[in-house]
């Protein structure tokens, strides 16, 4: 009664072109805002600064925003990522090498950064795209606020921007190159032109993230937050860990499951490994297109079938390699906390934390080899298993981190299943 019906109320300015329908690539450019132009000042601080950055995407879209963290300009892939929480993470993964995180939850900063919660030494991804920026902090963990967390990190961020608008288009024609920029001198064009000449595809990524030299792992998962470790604590199993952009909770897990680990380099030799004599080898998570990386196939094959060994995401991929299988990159591929999958082997469905943009094919692979896990959204394969060679790889996140629990826990307890089919009830 005399109110307007007031739905999402994002505040966008009709004179300024936003298409639902992404344009197809072009030369043309395509401006999108939420906030208007401004000159990157500082005076205005937010939330009322003024436009400071640009993302410029391929398909010809001009996404005007506002910068936080470092400045500059810098090219990278963009993909968008489902989960609520746990953007500390998310930064410091390093399977995020050369992408421009979207998280698609809107309110992001609000727990600030914390001392606990680091995936690795250092934030690798090429930047963060956020719809709103918090502007406080409040958690009892909280150490530093996101902005200058990534500010002294040396990564780029933007917010207010239309992270809806962008997702969609990443869902309907797939997975966009940007450059985002703070350099006000810098043309659209040039910009465009910079997204265009880049591609992701066919590069080692893995080399970039990987230690240099090998380390012994201790950290375990503190007692407050371990949620199931059926009281392994005493140091029972030799792993010897590839480093591919390995997160620290697989590690954490790992050791809270009573595994003595060394860490390697991605380059570490098969010889060298096979005489530590280790119980098993864990293939980690990692960067980049699977085939960009032969050498690692390659090790990866010299280790098959002389010792048990386990793959998450990059390491499923390599190991789908070295079994003859191929991999292809996805339409957008998966990043999130909720990506349903089903167990094959006991028909149990376990919400899972996955961040992938490639996949095997498990057409391509030779008779033996076990799809054990399928994603339910896609049904694209999630995991792998060959009895007879000791093999179990798992393309998602069992380490959860961040993440649901469910592939940690009762009969689906994933690092409970290396172990237990690694060492004890394998059929080997
Ligand atoms: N998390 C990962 O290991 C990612 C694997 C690979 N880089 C992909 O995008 O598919």
């Amino acid at each position: 009664m005399g109110m307007k019906a007031v739905g999402f109320s994002l505040r966008i300015n009709p004179s300024i072109c936003f298409t639902q329908n992404p344009p197809k690539p072009s030369s043309k450019l395509v401006r999108c805002s939420l906030t208007p132009d401004g000159a990157a000042t500082g005076l205005a601080e937010r939330p009322w600064k003024l436009a400071d950055a640009r993302l410029v995407l391929e398909d010809g879209s001009v996404w005007r925003a506002k910068s936080f963290g470092a400045s500059g300009t810098q090219v990278g892939e963009v993909v968008f990522n489902t989960s609520l929480t746990g953007y500390q993470e998310i930064l410091t993964d390093p399977s995020y090498a050369g992408q421009f995180v979207l998280m698609t939850n809107p309110h992001i900063g609000n727990t600030g950064v914390n001392f606990d919660d680091e995936e690795s030494s250092q934030c690798f991804l090429a930047g963060l795209v956020i719809r709103s920026l918090s502007i406080n902090t409040s958690n009892w963990r909280c150490a530093e606020t996101l902005g200058d967390y990534l500010a002294e990190r040396n990564i780029m961020g933007i917010y207010d921007v239309d992270t809806r608008a962008i997702t969609r288009r990443l869902r309907q024609d797939g997975s966009l190159i940007g450059v985002l920029s703070t350099e006000q001198s810098k043309p659209d064009e040039e910009l465009l032109e910079m997204s265009r000449s880049w591609d992701i595809v066919g590069i080692d990524l893995i080399s970039g993230v990987s230690c240099k030299s090998p380390y012994e792992w201790v950290d375990k998962t503190k007692s407050e937050w371990d949620f199931n470790s059926n009281g392994r604590d005493r140091e029972t199993y030799r792993v010897i860990a590839y480093d591919f952009g390995i997160k620290h909770n697989i590690l954490r897990r790992l050791a809270s499951y009573g595994c003595q680990i060394t860490v390697v380099p991605s380059t570490w030799p098969a010889a060298e490994t096979l005489k530590m004599k280790p119980d098993g080898v864990l293939f980690s998570n990692g960067p980049g297109d699977p085939s960009a990386v032969p050498y690692a196939v390659e090790t990866v094959k010299e280790i098959l079938g002389k010792v048990p060994v386990f793959g998450i995401c990059m390491g499923h991929q390599l190991l789908g390699q070295a079994l003859g299988g191929k991999t292809f990159k996805m339409k957008f591929g998966h990043h999130g906390g909720n990506h349903p999958v089903r167990n094959l082997r006991n028909g149990h469905v376990e919400i899972s934390a996955q961040n992938h943009n490639y996949a095997v094919d498990p057409a391509s692979l030779p008779e033996g080899v076990e799809v054990t896990h399928v994603n339910l959204n896609d049904r694209s394969c999630a995991g792998l298993a060959y009895p007879s060679l000791n093999i179990m790889s798992l393309q998602y996140h069992p380490e959860a981190s961040p993440g649901p629990h469910d592939s940690d826990c009762g009969e689906n307890f994933v690092l409970h299943l290396i172990l237990t089919y690694w060492f004890s009830v394998f059929p080997f």
